[in-house]
């Protein structure tokens, strides 16, 4: 039996003081806010250790990139932030990740580190556009059994990749999947989707949804409406 597959706030606000205003209004409806580039480069620490005691689980989403010392040394830089989650491009290597790792080990254990695979705003045109010859489920699963051997525990992917990973990889690693639209909802940009309900009945162990939420009339309704959907996917 999996587990519970979990809702994440993509919190991308123009501004601290709607992303204030917005996490006001969800407090006590969900659990984790996910805060990214956008957020995190106008507000930085202060933003991070706000929502943190607000009461919110933070998945901060800085994909970092870069040689193998500087993304230590930028993980080591998130030391006594309230953060749960952190995420890294599997792309940087092996090296690389291992490296996050060990920082993580040092400054923060609590923090999970997750791979990013291969971004849901790619399709195959895309992704051959950037020079890969492989298929793009090739190039997730590469990248997600790369991620495994490294000793990574989550992966962010497109929910349509869940199935291929969950036959291939060898442990059960949580994945973490954007790319999510309620039924009737506009896709935006997002190529790989998939509802909340068929992303945890394929073996999501979170799903990440923004727009859908931070959009909506009510966003505390639809984010209710989301988890509901979540516990009755059977
Ligand atoms: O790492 C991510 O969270 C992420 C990876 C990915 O492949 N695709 C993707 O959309 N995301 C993030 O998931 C969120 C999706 O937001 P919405 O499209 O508004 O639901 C954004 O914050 C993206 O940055």
């Amino acid at each position: 039996m999996s587990k519970q597959c979990k809702l994440i706030l993509a919190l991308d606000l123009p501004d601290k003081e709607s992303a204030l205003d917005m996490l006001k209004k969800l407090q006590g409806s969900l659990e984790w806010v996910k805060i990214g580039l956008q957020m995190y480069l106008k507000y930085g620490a202060d933003f991070v250790r706000q929502v943190g005691e607000m009461g919110f689980k933070v998945f901060l989403d800085l994909k970092l990139y870069d040689i193998p010392n500087t993304v230590a040394s930028a993980v080591k830089s998130l030391e006594g932030l309230p953060v749960s989650m952190l995420t890294i491009h599997t792309s940087g290597g092996a090296e690389m990740m291992k490296a996050a790792l060990n920082a993580a080990k040092e400054t923060n254990k609590e923090m999970q580190i997750l791979g990013v695979t291969v971004l849901t705003s790619f399709d195959e045109d895309s992704m051959r556009a950037t020079g890969f010859d492989r298929t793009l489920s090739e190039q997730v699963l590469k990248l997600a059994k790369l991620a495994e051997e490294s000793g990574l525990s989550g992966l962010v992917c497109s929910p349509l990749e869940i199935e291929l990973l969950r036959k291939n990889l060898k442990s059960e690693m949580d994945l973490i999947t954007p790319g999510i639209r309620p039924a009737g909802s506009d896709s935006n940009e997002q190529k790989r989707i998939m509802t909340p309900s068929l992303a945890a009945k394929t073996g999501s162990s979170y799903i990440v949804v923004g727009r859908p939420i931070l959009k909506a009339e009510n966003p505390a309704e639809a984010a209710k409406a989301i988890i509901k959907e979540l516990k009755d996917a059977k």
